[in-house]
Protein backbone atom coordinates (compact mmCIF):
# COMPACT_ATOMS: atom_id res chain seq x y z
CA UNK A 1 0.00 0.00 0.00
CA UNK A 2 1.59 3.65 -1.19
CA UNK A 3 1.96 5.97 1.93
CA UNK A 4 2.34 9.62 1.49
CA UNK A 5 4.82 11.91 3.60
CA UNK A 6 3.64 13.70 5.93
CA UNK A 7 6.65 15.72 7.88
CA UNK A 8 9.03 13.67 7.06
CA UNK A 9 7.00 10.50 8.19
CA UNK A 10 4.86 8.41 5.94
CA UNK A 11 1.62 7.89 7.15
CA UNK A 12 1.24 4.96 8.75
CA UNK A 13 -1.50 2.37 7.58
CA UNK A 14 -0.77 0.55 10.40
CA UNK A 15 -0.07 2.15 13.77
CA UNK A 16 3.72 1.97 14.38
CA UNK A 17 4.24 0.65 17.52
CA UNK A 18 1.10 -1.51 19.44
CA UNK A 19 0.08 -2.27 22.77
CA UNK A 20 2.71 -4.57 24.86
CA UNK A 21 3.09 -7.93 22.68
CA UNK A 22 1.03 -9.79 25.34
CA UNK A 23 -1.90 -7.86 24.02
CA UNK A 24 -1.31 -9.25 20.36
CA UNK A 25 -1.69 -12.92 21.40
CA UNK A 26 -4.94 -12.52 23.15
CA UNK A 27 -8.20 -12.50 21.81
CA UNK A 28 -9.66 -9.60 20.53
CA UNK A 29 -12.12 -9.26 23.12
CA UNK A 30 -9.94 -9.51 25.75
CA UNK A 31 -8.95 -6.91 27.93
CA UNK A 32 -5.64 -5.99 27.70
CA UNK A 33 -3.61 -6.58 30.84
CA UNK A 34 -1.99 -4.08 32.68
CA UNK A 35 0.02 -3.87 36.00
CA UNK A 36 -2.62 -2.74 38.51
CA UNK A 37 -1.31 -0.15 41.00
CA UNK A 38 -3.34 3.02 42.79
CA UNK A 39 -2.66 5.91 43.61
CA UNK A 40 -3.33 5.57 47.18
CA UNK A 41 -5.36 9.14 48.58
CA UNK A 42 -7.74 10.03 50.91
CA UNK A 43 -10.40 8.35 48.60
CA UNK A 44 -10.92 4.64 49.28
CA UNK A 45 -10.33 2.38 45.74
CA UNK A 46 -12.54 -0.42 46.27
CA UNK A 47 -9.76 -3.63 44.80
CA UNK A 48 -9.35 -5.08 41.43
CA UNK A 49 -11.85 -7.86 41.62
CA UNK A 50 -14.96 -5.79 41.83
CA UNK A 51 -16.05 -5.30 38.28
CA UNK A 52 -13.57 -7.63 36.82
CA UNK A 53 -16.17 -10.51 36.11
CA UNK A 54 -18.28 -7.27 34.56
CA UNK A 55 -16.02 -6.11 32.04
CA UNK A 56 -15.80 -9.76 30.75
CA UNK A 57 -19.50 -9.18 29.57
CA UNK A 58 -18.91 -5.97 28.93
CA UNK A 59 -16.49 -7.09 25.62
CA UNK A 60 -17.83 -7.07 22.07
CA UNK A 61 -20.26 -4.53 23.69
CA UNK A 62 -20.77 -1.15 22.40
CA UNK A 63 -20.68 1.11 25.31
CA UNK A 64 -22.83 4.59 24.46
CA UNK A 65 -22.16 5.98 27.65
CA UNK A 66 -18.58 6.95 27.80
CA UNK A 67 -17.74 9.50 24.85
CA UNK A 68 -15.85 8.07 22.01
CA UNK A 69 -13.19 10.57 21.61
CA UNK A 70 -12.22 10.80 25.69
CA UNK A 71 -12.09 6.44 25.11
CA UNK A 72 -10.10 6.62 22.10
CA UNK A 73 -7.37 9.43 23.29
CA UNK A 74 -6.72 7.65 26.94
CA UNK A 75 -5.95 4.14 24.55
CA UNK A 76 -3.84 6.35 22.58
CA UNK A 77 -1.84 8.13 25.34
CA UNK A 78 -1.24 4.59 26.76
CA UNK A 79 -0.50 2.80 23.44
CA UNK A 80 2.35 6.28 22.91
CA UNK A 81 3.74 6.18 26.44
CA UNK A 82 3.71 2.56 27.16
CA UNK A 83 4.61 1.40 23.09
CA UNK A 84 6.62 4.67 22.74
CA UNK A 85 4.86 5.60 19.28
CA UNK A 86 4.46 8.90 18.12
CA UNK A 87 1.63 11.23 19.19
CA UNK A 88 0.82 12.97 16.02
CA UNK A 89 -0.10 10.09 13.49
CA UNK A 90 -3.04 11.26 11.89
CA UNK A 91 -6.56 9.25 12.93
CA UNK A 92 -6.80 7.59 9.47
CA UNK A 93 -10.70 6.65 9.67
CA UNK A 94 -12.41 4.13 7.94
CA UNK A 95 -10.28 0.99 7.01
CA UNK A 96 -7.15 0.66 8.19
CA UNK A 97 -5.76 2.42 11.65
CA UNK A 98 -9.48 3.66 12.47
CA UNK A 99 -10.30 -0.08 12.52
CA UNK A 100 -7.45 -1.18 14.39
CA UNK A 101 -7.67 1.64 17.03
CA UNK A 102 -11.00 0.47 17.92
CA UNK A 103 -9.44 -2.74 18.20
CA UNK A 104 -7.30 -1.67 20.66
CA UNK A 105 -9.76 0.29 22.95
CA UNK A 106 -11.97 -3.09 22.79
CA UNK A 107 -8.59 -4.80 23.83
CA UNK A 108 -7.76 -1.95 26.49
CA UNK A 109 -11.00 -0.98 28.07
CA UNK A 110 -13.50 -4.16 27.37
CA UNK A 111 -15.77 -2.56 24.92
CA UNK A 112 -15.68 -0.66 22.25
CA UNK A 113 -17.27 2.66 20.97
CA UNK A 114 -19.19 3.95 18.21
CA UNK A 115 -16.95 4.75 15.11
CA UNK A 116 -15.29 8.27 15.57
CA UNK A 117 -16.35 11.15 13.10
CA UNK A 118 -14.57 14.36 11.77
CA UNK A 119 -15.64 15.83 14.92
CA UNK A 120 -14.62 13.63 17.26
CA UNK A 121 -11.08 12.63 15.32
CA UNK A 122 -10.32 16.71 15.57
CA UNK A 123 -10.89 15.97 19.33
CA UNK A 124 -8.83 12.81 20.22
CA UNK A 125 -6.12 14.87 18.03
CA UNK A 126 -6.40 17.64 20.17
CA UNK A 127 -6.75 15.81 23.62
CA UNK A 128 -3.53 14.00 22.46
CA UNK A 129 -1.19 16.53 21.44
CA UNK A 130 -2.13 18.88 24.47
CA UNK A 131 -1.88 16.10 27.26
CA UNK A 132 1.62 15.27 25.73
CA UNK A 133 2.29 18.36 25.64
CA UNK A 134 1.20 19.84 28.88
CA UNK A 135 2.38 16.22 30.57
CA UNK A 136 4.86 17.70 33.27
CA UNK A 137 2.69 20.46 34.07
CA UNK A 138 -0.47 18.27 34.49
CA UNK A 139 1.94 15.75 36.14
CA UNK A 140 2.88 18.06 38.70
CA UNK A 141 -0.73 19.14 39.48
CA UNK A 142 -2.22 15.55 39.54
CA UNK A 143 0.51 14.72 42.40
CA UNK A 144 0.10 17.88 43.97
CA UNK A 145 -3.63 17.09 44.56
CA UNK A 146 -2.86 13.47 44.76
CA UNK A 147 -2.32 12.21 48.57
CA UNK A 148 0.48 9.65 47.08
CA UNK A 149 2.68 12.23 45.48
CA UNK A 150 4.59 9.45 43.52
CA UNK A 151 2.48 9.48 40.46
CA UNK A 152 4.91 6.97 39.21
CA UNK A 153 2.92 4.23 40.82
CA UNK A 154 -0.09 5.16 39.39
CA UNK A 155 -2.38 2.54 38.07
CA UNK A 156 -1.21 3.95 33.92
CA UNK A 157 -5.13 4.11 32.83
CA UNK A 158 -6.20 5.54 35.47
CA UNK A 159 -3.12 8.10 35.08
CA UNK A 160 -4.33 9.05 31.66
CA UNK A 161 -7.81 9.76 32.45
CA UNK A 162 -6.71 12.01 35.15
CA UNK A 163 -4.62 14.12 32.17
CA UNK A 164 -7.16 14.29 30.08
CA UNK A 165 -9.35 15.68 32.46
CA UNK A 166 -7.00 18.05 34.41
CA UNK A 167 -6.08 19.15 30.36
CA UNK A 168 -9.68 19.52 29.25
CA UNK A 169 -10.15 21.41 32.28
CA UNK A 170 -6.82 23.97 32.90
CA UNK A 171 -5.47 24.50 29.41
CA UNK A 172 -9.29 23.80 27.07
CA UNK A 173 -10.99 25.55 29.65
CA UNK A 174 -14.13 22.89 29.20
CA UNK A 175 -17.35 23.19 31.35
CA UNK A 176 -16.06 21.54 34.09
CA UNK A 177 -18.34 19.69 35.92
CA UNK A 178 -19.26 17.94 32.40
CA UNK A 179 -15.36 17.16 32.25
CA UNK A 180 -15.44 15.64 35.65
CA UNK A 181 -18.95 13.53 34.73
CA UNK A 182 -17.51 12.29 31.13
CA UNK A 183 -13.64 11.32 32.82
CA UNK A 184 -15.67 9.25 35.95
CA UNK A 185 -17.68 7.35 33.65
CA UNK A 186 -15.00 6.52 31.77
CA UNK A 187 -12.86 5.42 34.57
CA UNK A 188 -16.00 3.70 36.05
CA UNK A 189 -16.64 1.53 32.90
CA UNK A 190 -13.00 1.30 31.83
CA UNK A 191 -11.67 0.39 35.32
CA UNK A 192 -14.42 0.02 38.10
CA UNK A 193 -16.03 2.07 40.40
CA UNK A 194 -13.91 2.89 43.13
CA UNK A 195 -11.33 4.83 39.69
CA UNK A 196 -14.64 6.84 39.06
CA UNK A 197 -14.86 7.83 42.64
CA UNK A 198 -11.34 8.89 42.60
CA UNK A 199 -11.19 10.67 39.70
CA UNK A 200 -14.52 12.52 40.51
CA UNK A 201 -12.82 13.70 43.68
CA UNK A 202 -9.39 14.46 42.19
CA UNK A 203 -11.30 15.97 39.23
CA UNK A 204 -13.38 18.89 41.58
CA UNK A 205 -10.51 19.33 44.11
CA UNK A 206 -8.89 20.69 40.67
CA UNK A 207 -11.91 22.41 39.69
CA UNK A 208 -12.10 24.45 43.09
CA UNK A 209 -8.45 25.49 43.05
CA UNK A 210 -9.28 26.51 39.52
CA UNK A 211 -12.27 28.80 40.74
CA UNK A 212 -9.74 30.34 43.64
CA UNK A 213 -7.16 30.95 40.89
CA UNK A 214 -5.40 28.93 43.62
CA UNK A 215 -3.39 26.18 41.36
CA UNK A 216 -0.58 24.72 43.38
CA UNK A 217 1.94 25.83 40.85
CA UNK A 218 5.23 26.58 41.77
CA UNK A 219 7.51 30.33 40.91
CA UNK A 220 10.25 31.14 39.12
CA UNK A 221 12.63 31.92 42.10
CA UNK A 222 15.61 30.77 44.06
CA UNK A 223 19.22 30.16 42.24
CA UNK A 224 19.35 29.40 38.00
CA UNK A 225 18.36 25.42 38.11
CA UNK A 226 15.52 26.35 40.89
CA UNK A 227 14.45 28.86 37.88
CA UNK A 228 14.87 26.25 35.23
CA UNK A 229 13.02 23.58 37.65
CA UNK A 230 9.94 26.07 37.76
CA UNK A 231 10.07 26.69 34.52
CA UNK A 232 10.08 23.06 32.82
CA UNK A 233 7.16 22.43 35.03
CA UNK A 234 5.19 26.04 34.25
CA UNK A 235 5.87 25.08 30.41
CA UNK A 236 6.19 21.69 30.17
CA UNK A 237 9.68 21.17 28.76
CA UNK A 238 12.41 18.79 30.44
CA UNK A 239 14.64 20.64 32.86
CA UNK A 240 17.95 20.12 30.56
CA UNK A 241 15.84 21.68 27.63
CA UNK A 242 15.13 24.72 29.60
CA UNK A 243 18.77 25.39 30.98
CA UNK A 244 20.30 24.59 27.47
CA UNK A 245 17.56 27.45 25.85
CA UNK A 246 18.27 29.96 29.26
CA UNK A 247 22.11 29.44 28.39
CA UNK A 248 21.71 30.28 24.65
CA UNK A 249 18.78 32.68 23.89
CA UNK A 250 17.98 33.97 27.86
CA UNK A 251 14.90 33.82 29.82
CA UNK A 252 12.83 36.08 27.88
CA UNK A 253 13.22 33.96 24.11
CA UNK A 254 13.44 30.45 25.58
CA UNK A 255 10.03 31.28 27.38
CA UNK A 256 8.58 32.10 24.10
CA UNK A 257 9.99 28.98 22.37
CA UNK A 258 8.75 27.20 24.93
CA UNK A 259 4.88 28.93 24.20
CA UNK A 260 5.58 28.12 21.07
CA UNK A 261 6.01 24.25 21.18
CA UNK A 262 3.29 24.06 23.10
CA UNK A 263 0.81 25.86 20.57
CA UNK A 264 -1.32 24.14 17.98
CA UNK A 265 1.07 23.20 14.87
CA UNK A 266 0.19 24.78 11.73
CA UNK A 267 1.25 22.76 8.46
CA UNK A 268 1.78 23.77 5.00
CA UNK A 269 1.50 21.81 1.62
CA UNK A 270 3.65 21.39 -1.16
CA UNK A 271 1.48 20.88 -4.72
CA UNK A 272 3.83 18.41 -7.13
CA UNK A 273 4.45 20.33 -10.08
CA UNK A 274 6.16 17.11 -11.40
CA UNK A 275 2.45 16.15 -11.61
CA UNK A 276 1.29 18.98 -13.56
CA UNK A 277 -0.40 20.16 -10.25
CA UNK A 278 0.02 23.76 -9.70
CA UNK A 279 -0.48 25.75 -6.54
CA UNK A 280 -3.35 27.13 -8.15
CA UNK A 281 -5.23 23.79 -8.69
CA UNK A 282 -4.19 23.46 -5.02
CA UNK A 283 -6.17 26.55 -4.33
CA UNK A 284 -8.96 25.58 -6.29
CA UNK A 285 -9.27 21.89 -4.43
CA UNK A 286 -8.74 23.47 -1.37
CA UNK A 287 -11.51 26.01 -1.84
CA UNK A 288 -13.85 23.23 -2.99
CA UNK A 289 -13.02 21.18 -0.10
CA UNK A 290 -14.03 24.42 2.28
CA UNK A 291 -10.30 24.28 3.53
CA UNK A 292 -8.80 28.03 4.71
CA UNK A 293 -5.59 28.96 3.29
CA UNK A 294 -2.97 30.92 3.17
CA UNK A 295 -0.22 31.43 0.09
CA UNK A 296 3.40 31.38 1.54
CA UNK A 297 5.36 34.59 1.47
CA UNK A 298 8.44 32.48 0.46
CA UNK A 299 8.04 29.52 -1.87
CA UNK A 300 5.43 30.03 -4.66
CA UNK A 301 4.41 25.98 -4.15
CA UNK A 302 3.55 26.22 -0.74
CA UNK A 303 0.02 26.80 0.86
CA UNK A 304 -0.40 27.13 4.27
CA UNK A 305 -3.67 25.88 6.58
CA UNK A 306 -4.24 25.78 10.06
CA UNK A 307 -6.88 23.16 9.87
CA UNK A 308 -8.44 20.55 7.54
CA UNK A 309 -5.95 18.38 7.44
CA UNK A 310 -8.34 15.60 7.82
CA UNK A 311 -10.75 16.82 4.94
CA UNK A 312 -7.59 17.09 2.62
CA UNK A 313 -6.41 13.27 3.77
CA UNK A 314 -9.59 11.41 3.12
CA UNK A 315 -10.11 13.69 -0.39
CA UNK A 316 -7.06 11.31 -1.47
CA UNK A 317 -4.94 14.49 -2.24
CA UNK A 318 -2.12 13.13 -0.42
CA UNK A 319 -2.45 9.06 -1.64
CA UNK A 320 -2.95 10.61 -5.31
CA UNK A 321 0.21 12.34 -4.87
CA UNK A 322 -0.91 16.12 -5.85
CA UNK A 323 1.02 17.35 -2.99
CA UNK A 324 2.52 17.09 0.95
CA UNK A 325 2.73 17.93 3.76
CA UNK A 326 5.79 19.98 3.95
CA UNK A 327 6.76 22.50 6.55
CA UNK A 328 8.27 25.55 4.43
CA UNK A 329 11.46 25.44 6.31
CA UNK A 330 12.46 22.08 4.85
CA UNK A 331 11.21 23.79 1.42
CA UNK A 332 13.74 26.86 2.10
CA UNK A 333 16.65 23.94 2.83
CA UNK A 334 15.50 22.86 -0.95
CA UNK A 335 15.61 26.34 -1.81
CA UNK A 336 19.60 26.62 -0.47
CA UNK A 337 20.75 23.60 -2.75
CA UNK A 338 19.13 25.32 -5.47
CA UNK A 339 18.51 22.18 -7.83
CA UNK A 340 18.36 23.25 -11.64
CA UNK A 341 17.47 20.74 -14.58
CA UNK A 342 19.92 18.59 -15.52
CA UNK A 343 22.06 18.70 -12.83
CA UNK A 344 23.05 15.19 -10.38
CA UNK A 345 22.61 15.77 -7.17
CA UNK A 346 23.48 13.52 -4.08
CA UNK A 347 21.38 13.24 -0.69
CA UNK A 348 23.41 11.52 1.70
CA UNK A 349 20.56 11.32 4.03
CA UNK A 350 17.48 11.30 2.55
CA UNK A 351 14.96 9.01 3.59
CA UNK A 352 11.70 9.36 4.04
CA UNK A 353 12.19 11.38 1.24
CA UNK A 354 10.44 14.91 2.00
CA UNK A 355 13.60 17.08 0.15
CA UNK A 356 14.55 14.40 -2.43
CA UNK A 357 11.25 14.23 -3.66
CA UNK A 358 10.97 18.02 -3.84
CA UNK A 359 14.52 18.88 -5.46
CA UNK A 360 13.18 16.16 -7.92
CA UNK A 361 10.66 17.47 -8.65
CA UNK A 362 12.75 20.92 -10.24
CA UNK A 363 14.63 18.70 -12.20
CA UNK A 364 11.97 18.69 -14.52
CA UNK A 365 12.88 15.08 -15.81
CA UNK A 366 16.67 15.89 -16.51
CA UNK A 367 19.16 15.05 -14.21
CA UNK A 368 19.29 12.80 -10.92
CA UNK A 369 19.09 12.37 -7.69
CA UNK A 370 21.10 9.63 -5.51
CA UNK A 371 19.05 8.89 -2.29
CA UNK A 372 21.48 8.16 -0.05
CA UNK A 373 19.91 6.10 3.85
CA UNK A 374 21.25 3.53 5.54
CA UNK A 375 17.47 2.84 6.66
CA UNK A 376 15.91 0.36 4.63
CA UNK A 377 12.24 1.01 5.46
CA UNK A 378 12.83 4.19 5.55
CA UNK A 379 14.15 4.08 1.54
CA UNK A 380 11.33 1.75 0.90
CA UNK A 381 8.96 4.50 1.76
CA UNK A 382 11.00 7.22 -0.13
CA UNK A 383 10.89 4.91 -3.15
CA UNK A 384 6.72 4.38 -3.07
CA UNK A 385 6.57 7.75 -2.29
CA UNK A 386 8.61 8.53 -5.11
CA UNK A 387 6.21 6.40 -7.69
CA UNK A 388 3.05 7.98 -6.39
CA UNK A 389 4.93 11.60 -7.18
CA UNK A 390 5.89 10.67 -10.60
CA UNK A 391 9.70 11.57 -10.37
CA UNK A 392 10.84 8.30 -10.03
CA UNK A 393 12.55 8.41 -13.10
CA UNK A 394 15.34 10.90 -11.81
CA UNK A 395 15.82 9.15 -8.31
CA UNK A 396 17.97 6.50 -7.79
CA UNK A 397 17.87 5.05 -3.91
CA UNK A 398 21.46 3.58 -2.61
CA UNK A 399 21.23 1.85 0.36
CA UNK A 400 24.15 2.88 2.42
CA UNK A 401 25.70 3.84 5.79
CA UNK A 402 27.80 7.27 3.99
CA UNK A 403 30.51 6.67 6.23
CA UNK A 404 31.47 3.42 4.76
CA UNK A 405 30.74 4.55 1.02
CA UNK A 406 34.53 3.83 -0.87
CA UNK A 407 36.56 6.80 -0.76
CA UNK A 408 37.31 6.25 -4.89
CA UNK A 409 33.80 5.24 -6.05
CA UNK A 410 32.23 6.59 -9.04
CA UNK A 411 29.62 8.46 -6.60
CA UNK A 412 30.81 12.36 -6.86
CA UNK A 413 28.81 15.42 -7.35
CA UNK A 414 28.58 18.85 -7.68
CA UNK A 415 25.64 19.36 -5.32
CA UNK A 416 25.82 17.20 -2.19
CA UNK A 417 22.81 17.82 1.04
CA UNK A 418 23.10 16.25 4.08
CA UNK A 419 19.99 16.64 5.94
CA UNK A 420 21.56 15.26 8.90
CA UNK A 421 19.47 12.97 11.76
CA UNK A 422 19.79 15.46 14.73
CA UNK A 423 18.04 16.10 17.70
CA UNK A 424 14.68 17.84 16.23
CA UNK A 425 14.31 20.54 18.66
CA UNK A 426 13.29 22.50 15.84
CA UNK A 427 9.89 20.67 15.43
CA UNK A 428 8.79 20.32 18.63
CA UNK A 429 4.99 22.30 18.10
CA UNK A 430 4.70 18.60 15.31
CA UNK A 431 6.65 16.24 17.50
CA UNK A 432 4.26 16.55 20.30
CA UNK A 433 6.33 13.35 22.33
CA UNK A 434 9.70 14.08 21.34
CA UNK A 435 10.51 16.43 24.15
CA UNK A 436 9.83 13.53 26.26
CA UNK A 437 12.26 11.32 24.59
CA UNK A 438 15.33 13.11 24.32
CA UNK A 439 17.92 14.24 26.87
CA UNK A 440 21.69 15.23 26.56
CA UNK A 441 23.48 12.49 26.27
CA UNK A 442 21.56 11.73 22.98
CA UNK A 443 22.72 15.67 21.81
CA UNK A 444 26.76 14.11 22.69
CA UNK A 445 26.30 11.52 20.76
CA UNK A 446 24.36 12.99 17.46
CA UNK A 447 27.21 15.72 17.55
CA UNK A 448 29.80 12.81 16.94
CA UNK A 449 27.55 11.11 14.24
CA UNK A 450 27.06 14.66 12.34
CA UNK A 451 30.86 15.23 12.43
CA UNK A 452 31.18 11.82 10.74
CA UNK A 453 28.84 12.75 8.25
CA UNK A 454 29.75 15.72 7.12
CA UNK A 455 33.44 14.30 6.78
CA UNK A 456 31.68 11.76 4.83
CA UNK A 457 29.45 13.79 2.79
CA UNK A 458 32.46 16.21 1.77
CA UNK A 459 34.30 13.32 0.04
CA UNK A 460 31.56 13.05 -2.43
CA UNK A 461 31.71 16.93 -3.67
CA UNK A 462 33.98 17.48 -6.90
CA UNK A 463 36.16 20.25 -6.56
CA UNK A 464 34.10 23.59 -6.96
CA UNK A 465 31.26 21.94 -6.24
CA UNK A 466 28.32 22.44 -2.86
CA UNK A 467 28.10 20.79 0.50
CA UNK A 468 24.32 21.58 2.18
CA UNK A 469 24.34 20.73 5.56
CA UNK A 470 21.15 21.19 7.40
CA UNK A 471 19.01 19.96 10.41
CA UNK A 472 15.85 20.34 11.67
CA UNK A 473 17.64 21.62 15.09
CA UNK A 474 17.67 25.16 16.29
CA UNK A 475 20.62 24.17 18.97
CA UNK A 476 24.12 26.07 17.80
CA UNK A 477 25.78 23.02 19.04
CA UNK A 478 24.21 20.85 16.21
CA UNK A 479 24.30 23.92 13.84
CA UNK A 480 27.07 26.81 13.55
CA UNK A 481 29.48 24.66 16.31
CA UNK A 482 29.29 21.59 13.70
CA UNK A 483 29.88 23.53 10.67
CA UNK A 484 32.99 25.48 12.05
CA UNK A 485 34.53 22.79 13.69
CA UNK A 486 34.42 21.29 9.69
CA UNK A 487 35.75 23.74 8.60
CA UNK A 488 38.62 23.55 10.77
CA UNK A 489 39.23 20.28 9.70
CA UNK A 490 38.71 21.01 5.95
CA UNK A 491 40.50 23.59 4.73
CA UNK A 492 39.42 23.21 1.41
CA UNK A 493 36.21 24.74 2.22
CA UNK A 494 34.40 27.96 3.19
CA UNK A 495 30.72 29.21 3.31
CA UNK A 496 29.09 30.50 0.74
CA UNK A 497 26.35 32.92 1.97
CA UNK A 498 22.83 31.39 1.51
CA UNK A 499 21.07 35.35 0.49
CA UNK A 500 21.14 34.32 -3.34
CA UNK A 501 18.75 31.59 -2.45
CA UNK A 502 16.49 32.67 0.69
CA UNK A 503 14.92 35.71 1.72
CA UNK A 504 16.83 38.13 4.13
CA UNK A 505 15.45 37.47 7.17
CA UNK A 506 16.08 34.07 7.23
CA UNK A 507 19.97 35.06 7.21
CA UNK A 508 22.20 34.56 9.98
CA UNK A 509 25.10 37.03 10.07
CA UNK A 510 27.81 34.11 9.00
CA UNK A 511 25.56 33.28 6.08
CA UNK A 512 23.75 30.37 7.16
CA UNK A 513 20.09 29.76 6.84
CA UNK A 514 18.04 29.37 9.84
CA UNK A 515 14.64 29.12 10.48
CA UNK A 516 13.22 30.72 13.91
CA UNK A 517 10.34 29.09 15.09
CA UNK A 518 9.12 32.00 17.45
CA UNK A 519 10.55 34.94 14.61
CA UNK A 520 9.39 33.02 11.78
CA UNK A 521 6.08 31.28 12.63
CA UNK A 522 7.83 27.91 10.98
CA UNK A 523 9.69 25.03 11.93
CA UNK A 524 13.28 25.87 13.11
CA UNK A 525 15.83 24.05 10.76
CA UNK A 526 19.53 24.93 9.36
CA UNK A 527 21.81 25.01 6.68
CA UNK A 528 24.59 25.89 5.60
CA UNK A 529 26.24 25.74 2.03
CA UNK A 530 29.93 24.95 1.94
CA UNK A 531 31.69 25.24 -1.46
CA UNK A 532 34.72 23.23 -2.05
CA UNK A 533 38.03 24.83 -3.32
CA UNK A 534 38.86 24.39 -7.44
C1 LIG B 1 16.72 13.96 9.30
S1 LIG B 1 16.48 12.41 8.57
C2 LIG B 1 16.47 12.80 6.87
C3 LIG B 1 15.16 13.40 6.41
C4 LIG B 1 15.09 13.52 4.89
N1 LIG B 1 16.18 14.28 4.36
C5 LIG B 1 13.79 14.15 4.46
O1 LIG B 1 13.75 15.33 4.11
O2 LIG B 1 12.77 13.42 4.49
C6 LIG B 1 18.04 11.66 8.76
C7 LIG B 1 18.22 10.36 8.01
O3 LIG B 1 19.58 9.98 8.14
C8 LIG B 1 19.65 8.59 8.05
N2 LIG B 1 20.97 8.15 8.53
C9 LIG B 1 21.41 8.12 9.80
N3 LIG B 1 22.67 7.66 9.83
C10 LIG B 1 23.03 7.43 8.56
C11 LIG B 1 24.22 6.92 7.96
N4 LIG B 1 25.27 6.59 8.71
N5 LIG B 1 24.25 6.78 6.63
C12 LIG B 1 23.18 7.11 5.87
N6 LIG B 1 22.02 7.57 6.39
C13 LIG B 1 21.96 7.73 7.72
C14 LIG B 1 18.48 8.14 8.88
O4 LIG B 1 18.09 6.82 8.54
C15 LIG B 1 17.42 9.18 8.52
O5 LIG B 1 16.57 8.69 7.52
Amino acid sequence: MARVLYMGLPFPAEPQKTAPSSSSSSSPSKPLKLPHRTCSTNISIPSTAKGGGNRLLKTQKLNSEVSPHRAVSAVRLMRIELGGAFADLLNEKGKGSGENEMGYVQRTLGFRTRELNHHDLRLVTDIVGGTIRWRRYLDHLISSLCHDKDISSMEPLLLQILRIGFYEIVKLDMPPYAVVDENVKLAKFALRPGAGNMVNGILRKLVVLKEKESLPLPKVEGDDRAQARALATLYSHPVWMVRRWTKYLGQEEAIKLMIWNNSEPSFSLRANRARGFSRDDLVTQLNALKVPHKLSPHLDEFVRIKTGLQIIIQAGLLKKGLCSVQDESAGLVVSVVDPQPGETIIDCCAAPGGKTLYMASHLSGQGKVFAIDVNSGRLRILKETAKLHQVDGVITAIHADLRTLPDSGQLKSNKVLLDAPCSGLGVLSKRADLRWNKNLEDMEQLKELQDELLDAASKLVKPGGVLVYSTCSIDPEENDDRVVAFLARHSDFHIDPVDRYVPPDFETSSGFFFSNPVKHSLDGSFAARLVRDL
